[in-house]
């Protein structure tokens, strides 16, 4: 059995970490840690897991957790970057969930995260997991940088287009909502029901720290930097993100849903809709799908590419399994074989 840990188990994606985790054959949670909530049972906190899981949270401890085989990071930006080191060091493998090691240039993330990072030099060790890219990387890595929620729905959207070089690359927009669970279980105002209920508006539209992110996954899949105008959005629902994808089409394209299909065709987790469908966020609610649909309006040179996932599954926690079972030589949808929650 793999040993696993999990820091941040009592936050939105850590408890979805628990679910997948509960019922996967091939993983013990000896580790779950919480400082709000040390030595309390995890099912006191969460009674969906009673005779799941028999665990109680402690505080962080690197001693405990260098005991594991692998500890997942569920925690805010800048907590992975100051323990990452200590662990690898005692062999264990570490999947971030949070953004400390997504981008490659320490000097942007700083910019963009507003702190220092606490070990540069690990950056270029971090396999970026995403399995549809980086598959291969990702078996022998130590070290993973699990996507971000938007920036995984914009990424399996755009990139068969642009890995064959069939939009302007100039010119993307990626127009994304987000549930609000996306901004995690800690208490604020903007989240609160009597908010964002029975509302819904844009944010963070002269940039949001997911964009650079973005940019860095889209500019490998083309070969070159892209444009991108990236504008996230807050909607009344708990989970999910919808992406309205757009791009030109610098090329005559006899069949863009063939090419969708034939670039997915091995692809377990990314499931491309029939032509002319809608994607909504409902039909991949709990599970580790991303389901996209693919028009043309008007038989026109703009391609729009509806791309939905679960934001704390594909979007984190399964994405984060995924890795996991990629790295211990496992069947990739181990754990992960659960059909969305309807209606
Ligand atoms: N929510 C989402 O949809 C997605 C989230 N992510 C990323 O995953 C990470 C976790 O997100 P989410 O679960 O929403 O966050 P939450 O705010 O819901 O949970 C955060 C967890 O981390 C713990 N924690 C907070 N500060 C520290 C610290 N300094 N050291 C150790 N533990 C700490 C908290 O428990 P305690 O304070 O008791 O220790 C809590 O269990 C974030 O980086 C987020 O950006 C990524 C993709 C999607
Ligand atoms: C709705 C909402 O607030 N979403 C979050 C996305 C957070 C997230 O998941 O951030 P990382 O992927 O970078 O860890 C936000 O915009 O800040």
């Amino acid at each position: 059995m793999i040993r696993a840990g999990i820091v941040g188990g009592t936050g939105y994606t850590g408890v979805e970490l628990l679910r997948i985790l509960a019922l996967h054959q091939e993983v013990d949670v000896a580790v779950v840690t919480s400082r709000a909530d040390a030595g309390v049972r995890v099912d006191a906190v969460y009674p969906s897991l009673r005779g799941y899981v028999d665990a109680v949270f402690t505080a962080p401890d690197v001693e405990a957790l260098a005991a594991c085989d692998v500890v997942f990071f569920a925690t805010p930006n800048g907590t992975a970057m100051l323990m990452a080191e200590q662990l690898l060091a005692r062999g264990v493998k570490v999947i971030d969930l949070s953004a400390d090691f997504r981008l490659q240039d320490a000097k942007e993330w700083s910019q963009w995260y507003g702190m220092e990072h606490a070990c540069p030099d690990l950056i270029g060790e971090a396999v970026y997991g995403l399995p549809e890219v980086n598959r291969e990387g990702i078996k022998t890595a130590r070290l993973i940088a699990c996507p971000g929620c938007y920036p995984t729905s914009v990424q399996l959207g755009f990139l068969p287009l642009l890995e064959q070089g069939l939009i302007d690359a100039d010119h993307l927009i990626a127009d994304v909502k987000s549930g609000v669970s996306g901004a995690g279980r800690k208490a604020e105002l903007a989240t609160l029901m009597s908010e964002c209920g029975e509302s819904f508006k844009a944010y963070a539209v002269p940039g949001h720290r997911h964009l650079p992110e973005i940019r860095q996954g889209l500019h490998a899949a083309t070969g070159k930097p892209v444009g991108l105008t990236f504008v996230p959005h807050l909607t009344p629902m708990i989970r999910g993100i919808h992406a309205t994808l757009y791009g030109r089409l610098q090329a005559d394209v006899q069949d863009l849903q063939a090419l969708y299909e034939q670039r997915y065709r091995n692809e377990v987790f990314v499931d491309v809709l029939p032509n002319g469908a809608h994607a909504d966020t409902r039909s991949v609610r709990g599970s580790n799908r991303c389901q996209i649909a693919i028009h043309q309006p008007q038989g026109g040179n703009t391609v729009v590419v509806l791309s939905v996932i679960d934001n704390l599954v594909k979007g984190a926690s399964g994405q984060a399994v995924q890795n996991m079972n990629l790295m211990f030589g496992l069947e990739e949808d181990l754990g992960l074989r659960t059909v969305a929650l309807y209606p």
